[in-house]
């Protein structure tokens, strides 16, 4: 709870590269907007004139942000709903209120979604029915219904956040082949909404530092170490992890109209992390590579680089 607080007051000395009226008279749906990448996303469509609802399963944790958010920018209508996107009811019912709420319906980011990491064979069935039934089937509920309830009629705006599935993704082939679909969804629903003025893209963020994330692995995974997703950063090109920022920066330029001509694409947000194919090529140190956001602190991301270099996390446990 407080955690979300320090985090709305932190992004509040933040500011947007994108110009301040970018997305004024418009509204939209953030699901997932109450923790890390969903509520800079969120804060980000705020501070560019937009109306936004979060939605989520926690209540407190929707409350505590929408709070934090109202007192951010009271000129802004910001609500809350909570809904289980993979209760198909209830997503029904979410698109409806939002409706009721705000009389249209711009833009739909699909940020709700996660998974435990595991190998393969650990993996039971109604685990990966479970994360393909979040990730997967919740995606297509929440865009179907925007669509059927207000696209079809007036146009609009989505962008999925999915994870960065490229190449395979060890430890994690429920949610890899869940975003893999949502890619290829994606492609498929910009063809067929095309004509009703309807853009659909994909963000895929490799690892970013957001406190729920690490908590996630922390808690439920702890294959790579206490801090498994800055502990992957000697392994990324520009040597460091994400922010929730960056991402937030790119879902609101595909949201902008200078993405106008931009439809059925899923853009990689990773630190050039997915290119790296050629084994013998060996990663430089970095130490210019430019930063946006709110990211480690230089010591506490450089000591767990030497902790994970020395002890070769990678290499052992995968
Ligand atoms: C190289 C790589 C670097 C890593 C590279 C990193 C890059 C990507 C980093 C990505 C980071 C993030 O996504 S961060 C975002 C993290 N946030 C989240 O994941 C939040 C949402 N997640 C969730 O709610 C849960 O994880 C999820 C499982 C999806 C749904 O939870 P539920 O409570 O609804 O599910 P349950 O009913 O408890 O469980 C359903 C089944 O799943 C199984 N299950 C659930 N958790 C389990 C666990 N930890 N370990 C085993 N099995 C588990 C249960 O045993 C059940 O199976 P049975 O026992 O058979 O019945
Ligand atoms: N951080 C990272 O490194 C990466 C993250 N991602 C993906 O980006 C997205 C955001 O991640 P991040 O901000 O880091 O992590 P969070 O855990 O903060 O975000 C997940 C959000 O999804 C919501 N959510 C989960 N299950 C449901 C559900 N069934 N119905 C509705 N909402 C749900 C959670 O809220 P609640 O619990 O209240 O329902 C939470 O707000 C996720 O899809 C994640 O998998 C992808 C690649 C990398």
């Amino acid at each position: 709870m407080a955690q979300q607080a320090v985090e709305g007051a932190a992004r509040a000395q933040w500011a947007s590269v994108f110009r301040e009226d970018l997305f004024e008279g418009q509204a939209g749906l953030v699901t997932g907007g109450g923790t890390g990448i969903g509520f800079a996303i969120a804060f980000e469509l705020l501070t560019l004139g937009a109306d936004v609802l979060i939605t989520s399963r926690n209540e407190d944790r929707l409350a505590e942000a929408a709070a934090t958010l109202r007192k951010a920018f009271p000129e802004r209508k910001v609500e809350y709903f909570v809904c289980n996107i993979r209760d198909d009811k209830e997503v029904a019912a979410m698109i409806t209120n939002v409706l009721e709420r705000f009389g249209r319906l711009n833009f739909v980011v699909n940020c709700a979604g996660g998974q435990y990491p595991a190998p393969a064979s650990a993996i039971t069935n109604n685990g990966f029915r479970t994360v393909v039934d979040l990730n997967l089937n919740g995606t297509f509920a929440v865009c179907r219904e925007a669509f059927d309830q207000y696209m079809f009629d007036h146009g609009g705006n989505i962008v999925n956040i999915i994870a960065t599935y490229h190449n395979g993704f060890p430890m994690m082939a429920h949610t890899g082949a869940a975003r893999a679909a949502v890619a290829n969804l994606t492609e498929t629903l910009a063809l067929e909404w095309a004509a009703y003025g309807v853009r659909v893209n994909s963000v895929a963020p490799g690892n970013i530092y957001s406190e729920s994330s690490k908590l996630h692995y922390r808690t439920k995974g702890n294959f790579l170490g206490d801090d498994p997703i800055a502990a992957a950063a000697p392994f990324i090109p520009c040597k460091r992890i994400g922010s929730t920022q960056e991402v937030s920066g790119l879902v609101c330029f595909l949201l902008s109209p200078a993405a106008s001509y931009v439809t059925g694409v899923t853009a990689r947000i990773d630190g050039g992390a997915t290119l790296m194919s050629n084994a013998s090529y060996v990663l430089c140190d970095v130490d210019n590579y430019p930063k946006y956001g709110e990211l480690p602190p230089e010591e506490d991301t450089r000591a767990v680089f030497e902790a994970a270099a020395q002890a070769k996390l990678l290499e052992s446990k995968l």
